[in-house]
């Protein structure tokens, strides 16, 4: 089980879904169904022109979060939303580096760090998506590719900065695809990240959340999340409906009893 001193997250990337009733419905199911104060954190990622619903719905202990951000602070970017906005509507986190946005809005390893400081700078708690796709894990590139992805960062601003926010592994041939990646090929992905970081700074290594996103659902997310660095999920096609989200809210919530 992921240790005890980092508190799972369970966090609802709806991508490009949903409606203003669909976030009303889902925002009262969140409300009777969730425990007041749970011991594990919840989020849910909105498309932008919902935030401003979700943020004035939803129950207190569900943090808010957008799927994107500009790398600027502001002007003339038509069409971007900056942090400085989202931070101004009451979001507490931001998706960066989401595998969809690398593939198809050719998003640079180097933008996605960007990105993840443009957050930070407006104390948005960026999660940093990163994750192969199946030619890259089929040519044994796995861990090259994902630690790629987060080096860039840490490049860019450091581990410090890096352990503000929060890694998460999806791998690409997993998304949407109902192959979920078996706990053990999560937690070995997972592990090599720690280790990776506690190369450079043990305490961050052991601090620092890392969590699954990938056909994550009820009936696997007990055993994914009992892994020993694996500290949640990033959660698509499950969170759309608010039985599948509290399926597996209710197993993080087994995981964290005795926390
Ligand atoms: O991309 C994901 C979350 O960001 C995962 O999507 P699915 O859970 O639908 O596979």
């Amino acid at each position: 089980m992921a240790m005890m001193n980092r508190k799972l997250l369970v966090a609802g990337n709806w991508k490009m879904h949903g409606s203003l009733a669909f976030v009303d419905e889902m925002m009262s199911a969140l409300r009777q169904s969730l425990p007041d104060q749970p011991k594990y954190d919840v989020a849910v990622f909105p498309v932008y022109i919902h935030l401003y619903e979700v943020i004035n719905n939803k129950p207190d202990s569900v943090l808010c979060g957008a799927q994107n951000l500009s790398e600027y602070d502001n002007g003339a970017v038509t069409g971007e939303v900056s942090a400085e906005m989202l931070q101004d509507l009451g979001c507490d986190m931001v998706l960066v580096g989401h595998s969809e946005r690398r593939i198809k809005n050719n998003e640079s390893n180097s933008e996605v760090a960007k990105k993840f400081a443009q957050a930070l700078k407006f104390n948005l708690t960026p999660i940093l998506c990163v994750g192969e796709s199946s030619v890259q894990r089929q040519g044994d590139q796995t861990f090259d590719v994902v630690w790629d992805q987060i080096n860039t960062v840490i490049e860019h601003i450091g581990m410090e900065s890096l352990s503000q926010g929060v890694i998460a592994y999806e791998p690409v041939w997993a998304i949407g695809t109902g192959e979920t990646a078996s706990a053990e090929q999560a937690q070995e992905v997972h592990q090599f990240i720690r280790s990776q970081l506690a190369l450079n700074d043990d305490t961050i290594a052991r601090r620092i959340r890392i969590l699954y996103g990938g056909s994550c659902k009820g009936s696997n997310a007990y055993e994914l999340f009992s892994m020993p660095d694996v500290d949640g999920g990033l959660i698509g096609g499950a969170s759309l409906t608010a039985k599948d989200f509290m399926a597996i809210c209710q197993q993080a919530d087994k995981l964290s009893q005795g926390d």
